[in-house]
């Protein structure tokens, strides 16, 4: 096993250019990524960067894997792991919403969505009986042929909405990136990491 200075979880795809940038930013000496496919980035003794699915990210960073990773908050209200999260970095804005067919009032008894752990704490606080159906994407799709009754995704823009015909009946949570950061590691590589937080946390 090679040894880093410190090692960063990042997630592939949407928020990936500006999670990169943003720590650039901020100082962080991140290697380049000259291959999106190759899984780990970096020369022993340096800092090395982890591409992963977003899901991935707080597991990363909760088992020491990496000492920080960011990650949408939409994801940490779906994870059960537990990290620190000390900066709000402001991109990757979107919503989790309650989505349903136009004008269909009928008892919630089946939801889809990515979120299960999110879903399953929101229908536990409302005291909804109601089976969770954990799908991979396009969970609009659910909604529209009647595999559930109302779905829990992410809005953006609302234009997958508007294009399947559906409503957006709740925001339910709103979402922004977040800075990670494993809970040990902040008292071990203090010196590391004070200084970087405190730079991402200016505006
Ligand atoms: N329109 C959007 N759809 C999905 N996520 C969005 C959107 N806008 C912002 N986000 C944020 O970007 C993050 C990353 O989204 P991305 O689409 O890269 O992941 P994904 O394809 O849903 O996940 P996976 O890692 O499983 O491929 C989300 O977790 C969310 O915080
Ligand atoms: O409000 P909008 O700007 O239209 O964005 C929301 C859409 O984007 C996401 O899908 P994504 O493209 O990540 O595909 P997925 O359904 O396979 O996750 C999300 O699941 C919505 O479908």
């Amino acid at each position: 096993m090679r040894r880093y200075l410190l090692t960063v979880a990042l997630p592939k795809g949407r928020i990936f250019a500006e999670a990169y940038g943003a720590l650039k930013k901020a100082g962080l000496d991140l290697p380049q990524v000259e291959d999106e496919r190759a899984l780990l980035h970096g020369k022993e003794g340096g800092v090395a960067l982890l591409l992963l699915r977003n899901k991935d990210v707080p597991v990363y960073v909760d088992l020491g894997i990496a000492e920080l990773g960011v990650v949408g908050k939409d994801i940490l209200l779906d994870s059960d792991r537990d990290v620190y999260e000390p900066v709000d970095l402001g991109f990757g804005a979107c919503r989790l919403s309650l989505i349903r067919r136009p004008g269909d009032t009928s008892p919630i008894r089946r939801i889809a969505t990515k979120y299960p752990l999110f879903t399953a704490r929101l229908l536990k606080e409302r005291g909804w009986v109601a089976d969770v159906v954990e799908l991979s994407g396009n969970i609009e799709l659910a909604a529209l042929t009647g595999l559930a009754d109302a779905v829990v995704d992410v809005v953006q823009t609302g234009a997958t909405l508007r294009a399947a015909g559906l409503v957006e009946v709740e925001v339910l949570a709103q979402s922004t990136a977040r800075l990670i950061v494993n809970r040990q590691a902040l008292k071990l590589k203090r010196a590391l990491l004070k200084p970087l937080i405190a730079r991402l946390r200016q505006p």
